[in-house]
């Protein structure tokens, strides 16, 4: 196994925020990570890039514990790239992909051989050649974000953590960067909020909620009518094309309470 997570409980202001978490992600492997906001989906991921020590249980990597490992060797084969990254420096494309091979370098800063064709392949992936000289400053919300996953692919892990990277991205671009990951050669956990992207990309996928693991499994068997009504009172029908067995989910309009006001928000039809 490339990725497991044994027991793994984080504790933060009083409260259990991962609560007993177990999981396995084979070598190649995408682990989706589903659940609704706070449930602990970062929390877990961070505990994963070891950021965060488990209060008890343990992360291990190719079976090693991770607190064996050095924070240079965990920073060589893991790349994170969390939810919202901003820099003070206005740095340029370029500079900030190239962040990604720091844990390469030696000890004195020095550049080596591979920088250059890494930076250049990881900016090729994420679609960013034609804006490697423009400022961090200047860029969207959505190439900011194509720029941190070129700076983790710079990075050569053979582990990558990506915490909601869809969430700027149009819908092209969101296709394409789950494509990329999917097709990598290397092991994935991926947070993500829309699980119908989940369910074409990801191999399996764990859910969340409250902290604890409620489902795991292949797409087809975990992301059922059921689970989504379970865990986010939605109600949806769930269809699976002939050919595929990965599900389509479509979600189905707030049931309305008694009050005649939907579960979460005002209708729109209520105010015309
Ligand atoms: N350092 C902390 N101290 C106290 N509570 C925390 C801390 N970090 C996270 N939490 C709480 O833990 C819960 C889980 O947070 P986390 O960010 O892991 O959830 P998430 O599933 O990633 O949420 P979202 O989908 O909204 O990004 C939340 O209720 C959050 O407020």
């Amino acid at each position: 196994m490339s990725i497991q997570v044994r027991g793994a409980s984080w504790w933060a202001g009083g409260s259990r925020i991962v609560n007993r978490v177990s999981l396995e992600v084979p070598v190649g492997g995408m682990l989706g990570l589903i659940g609704p906001n706070g449930s602990g989906k970062s929390s877990l991921l961070r505990l994963i890039a070891g950021l965060r020590a488990p209060s008890e249980g343990a992360v291990l990597l190719d079976g090693r514990n991770i607190t064996g490992l050095s924070r240079r060797d965990l920073a060589r084969r893991v790349a994170f790239v969390e939810q919202e990254v901003s820099t003070e420096v206005d740095l340029t494309v370029t500079d900030v992909v190239a962040l990604g091979r720091t844990p390469h370098r030696s000890a004195w800063g020095g550049s080596r051989d591979g920088d250059g064709p890494a930076i250049d392949h990881a900016l090729r992936c994420a679609g960013l050649v034609d804006l490697r000289h423009r400022r961090w400053h200047s860029l969207s919300g959505g190439e900011r974000q194509r720029t941190q996953i070129a700076r983790a692919l710079a990075q050569e892990p053979s582990e990558l953590l990506l915490d909601e990277p869809t969430n700027h991205l149009d819908v092209a671009h969101q296709l394409e960067l789950l494509d990329l990951v999917s097709r990598l050669p290397l092991t994935s956990v991926v947070a993500l909020h829309d699980l119908n992207l989940a369910a074409m990309f990801c191999d399996a996928v764990l859910v969340l909620s409250g902290g604890e693991v409620v489902a795991d499994g292949s797409p087809g068997d975990v992301l059922t009518e059921d689970l989504v009504r379970r865990v986010y009172d939605v109600d949806c029908a769930v269809a699976h094309e002939p050919d595929s067995a990965r599900p389509h989910i479509k979600f189905l309009p707030p049931r309305r309470r008694a009050t005649g006001t939907p579960h979460a928000t005002a209708g729109y039809a209520d105010r015309a």
